[in-house]
């Protein structure tokens, strides 16, 4: 929705808030409620950034909010600084600096780790803005006296200190903040924000640096709640201490819970919620401190029984009426649901967006010299050299535990061989990350699909060709997916060969298992891989779907390098020129499909059974 109509979000959102002070008194909210609203939906607007789009829950965001606000109204009130807007701006970076520095340790832990990293950094703020910085931040007392804003236009000077005129200030600034976000989300960090929230490990194995994504996620945040921070300030006339206290934070994520996380609207409605509640129980209801107990409550039946929040049952809504209106306007669109769909003949590879520049002469394009990983006692690969030529097509086989997918580990380098050497077109990649590998162009579809389950089957396949196109981490915030140079070009070209252009739009999540098995092997294709790995790309499929996806590989193959490993011996004896076979972590014997077929060994390895699929 946001997508496909970007302006009429940002033209219903201005609409709204004119229309706001004057049509929400009437239900009941008071102008100051109205603007601490906006403030709290500021900040959420960050925080959603980071936990909505990101995955990132954090409960230090007190600290940032505190943090920016403290530092406007010292500006403001100990210095004689009186441009009340730039004191808003430098609390905003002072804050978002801070954030850099915490973002540096916190981010070094993810999951409940993260959150709890988060949690101490709110504490020590609170007892740092109490204690050792009181003579700066008035400790328990806050800092009073704090301006109205202001703005010199140099022929006038605007004052914003009415009810109104300080709802049209802090509705500017919500305003600019949200249009920012949205821009935010619909650039292509945004994209890979979500595709780390989704599957941090696929992201980054698609040569996305997700440490340095997440770093600006978490920056983003902080520079929303320092600008938010200076606005209460302002409002108020006073900087309060509690602005850092874990009570903040804490309601910071309850408000984006009951809103609607990953939304941007719904801290927007989340605020709105909890503090017209919490005004409404105090001070229409006089529950004395009871609210606390009714608001607790309130706030877990939204939670279980909306589960997306406020603005995701709206969108869900919406995507029903337009649904139902569809179907009875008639199928305009193909099939979006899990039914089989015949395919068509996979068409051969056009144009040259996909291959990059193999040298004429051949020669070989990765080498692996002794390879050994050892996992404790356990010896998955021991001495293994194995070379692999430009243009090849090579199978690997062997039994389960015989150590394909540890060897394929190592030579993504997703796990460190114990000992051993890769080079990959001439360069030693021994102890390389899997970021780097991929950006120079080795990678790999998985054995179990590694996917962006929430995620549409284009979006998809623009977060793996971002990495080619973008290079491992650029800082495009305001620039839209569509102005991207190649991207649109290079994810048609992969749609096509992995046949799922009439799926472009579907989510991940409806896709039939083998759409989802081609979508798997179109991620590492949209790398533009020099070398692309395969971690048996049949498995689990339907004997159609097996002839369909052979038929499919050998029109990949075209001009690529390729391994693949597969327990499916003919299908594999059909793609592969040449057939190295593992046993017990090493090489067991290499050589033609029908060398292979006639060894004595290799029967021996599978009992018999070099037929068929070996279990
Ligand atoms: N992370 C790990 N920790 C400990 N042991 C591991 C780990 N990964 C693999 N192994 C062990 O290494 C050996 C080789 O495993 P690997 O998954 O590479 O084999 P495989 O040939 O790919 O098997 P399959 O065909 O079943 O996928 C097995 O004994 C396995 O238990």
């Amino acid at each position: 929705m946001l997508k496909q109509r970007p302006f009429l979000i940002e033209t219903l959102t201005a609409l709204g808030l004119i229309a706001a002070p004057f049509v929400l008194p009437y239900l009941g909210f008071s102008p100051t409620t109205i603007n601490r609203i906006l403030i709290w939906a500021l900040v959420g607007i960050g925080f959603d950034i980071l936990f909505g789009y990101t995955g990132l829950l954090s409960f230090g965001q007190s600290a940032f909010f505190g943090t920016g606000g403290m530092f406007a109204a010292y500006l403001l009130t100990q210095t004689g600084f009186t441009n009340t807007v730039a004191a808003l701006f430098l609390g905003a970076i002072v804050s978002g600096v801070i954030g850099y520095l915490v973002g540096l340790i916190a981010l070094r832990r993810t999951g409940i780790y993260f959150a709890m990293i988060t949690v101490a950094i709110a504490e020590v703020f609170f007892f740092v803005e109490f204690n050792p910085l009181s003579a700066f931040t008035g400790g328990e007392n806050g800092l009073p006296g704090v301006p109205t804003p202001n703005l010199h236009l140099g022929f006038t000077t605007l004052e914003f200190d009415t009810n109104l005129s300080m709802y049209a200030f802090i509705a500017f600034w919500y305003f600019v903040g949200l249009v920012a976000a949205l821009r935010i989300v619909r650039s292509p960090v945004g994209l890979l924000l979500r595709a780390i929230r989704d599957n941090p490990l696929r992201a980054q194995a698609l040569g996305h640096n997700i440490h340095s994504y997440k770093l600006t996620a978490f920056v983003i945040a902080a520079v929303y709640a320092g600008f938010a921070g200076g606005l209460l300030g302002m409002m108020q006339g006073f900087m309060p201490p509690d602005a850092f206290m874990f009570a903040t934070s804490g309601e910071i994520v309850m408000q984006t819970a009951i809103g609607g996380a990953g939304t941007l609207f719904g801290p927007l409605l989340g605020a709105a919620t909890w503090l017209y509640l919490s005004d409404f129980f105090q001070t229409t209801l006089h529950l004395g401190a009871t609210w606390k107990l009714i608001l607790g409550i309130v706030f877990v039946l939204l939670i279980c029984f909306l589960r997306r929040g406020l603005a995701g049952a709206i969108i869900d809504l919406y995507r029903l009426v337009t649904k139902k209106k569809q179907s009875e306007e008639g199928p305009a669109t193909a099939p979006q649901s899990s039914v089989v769909v015949k395919l068509p003949t996979p068409k051969p590879a056009t144009g040259t967006v996909h291959v990059r520049h193999q040298p004429a002469g051949g020669g070989p394009i990765l080498q692996a010299r002794g390879l050994t990983r050892r996992y404790g006692g356990v010896i998955a690969n021991s001495d293994i050299d194995f070379t692999v030529d430009y243009g090849e097509m090579r199978g690997i086989i062997g039994p389960n535990g015989a150590g394909k997918s540890t060897f394929f580990k190592m030579l993504t380098c997703e796990v460190p061989p114990s000992s051993g050497k890769i080079a990959f077109e001439g360069r030693d990649i021994t102890g390389m990350n899997v970021i780097d590998v991929c950006q120079l162009g080795l990678t790999k579809s998985y054995q179990i699909n590694q996917l962006f389950e929430r995620l549409t089957v284009r979006q998809n396949l623009e977060i793996a060709a971002l990495g080619k196109v973008r290079g491992k981490f650029r800082l495009d915030l305001f620039r839209s997916l569509a102005r991207v140079p190649g991207l649109d070009e290079q994810v048609s070209h992969t749609l096509a060969l992995v046949n799922l252009t009439h799926r472009t739009d579907t989510s991940v999540s409806e896709l039939a298992y083998g759409e989802k098995r081609r979508l798997e092997i179109g991620l590492a294709l949209a790398t533009s891989p020099s070398l692309l790995l395969l971690d048996e790309p049949l498995a689990g499929m339907s004997p159609q779907e097996r002839v369909e996806t052979v038929a499919l590989l050998k029109s990949i193959a075209q001009g690529r390098t390729m391994i693949i490993i597969d327990h499916d011996m003919d299908a594999l004896f059909e793609l592969a020129e040449k057939v190295t076979v593992l046993q017990e972590g090493r090489v067991l014997v290499e050589g033609t499909p029908d060398q292979i077929k006639n060894n004595a060994k290799v029967q021996e390895a599978y009992l018999g059974g070099v037929h068929g699929e070996v279990a």
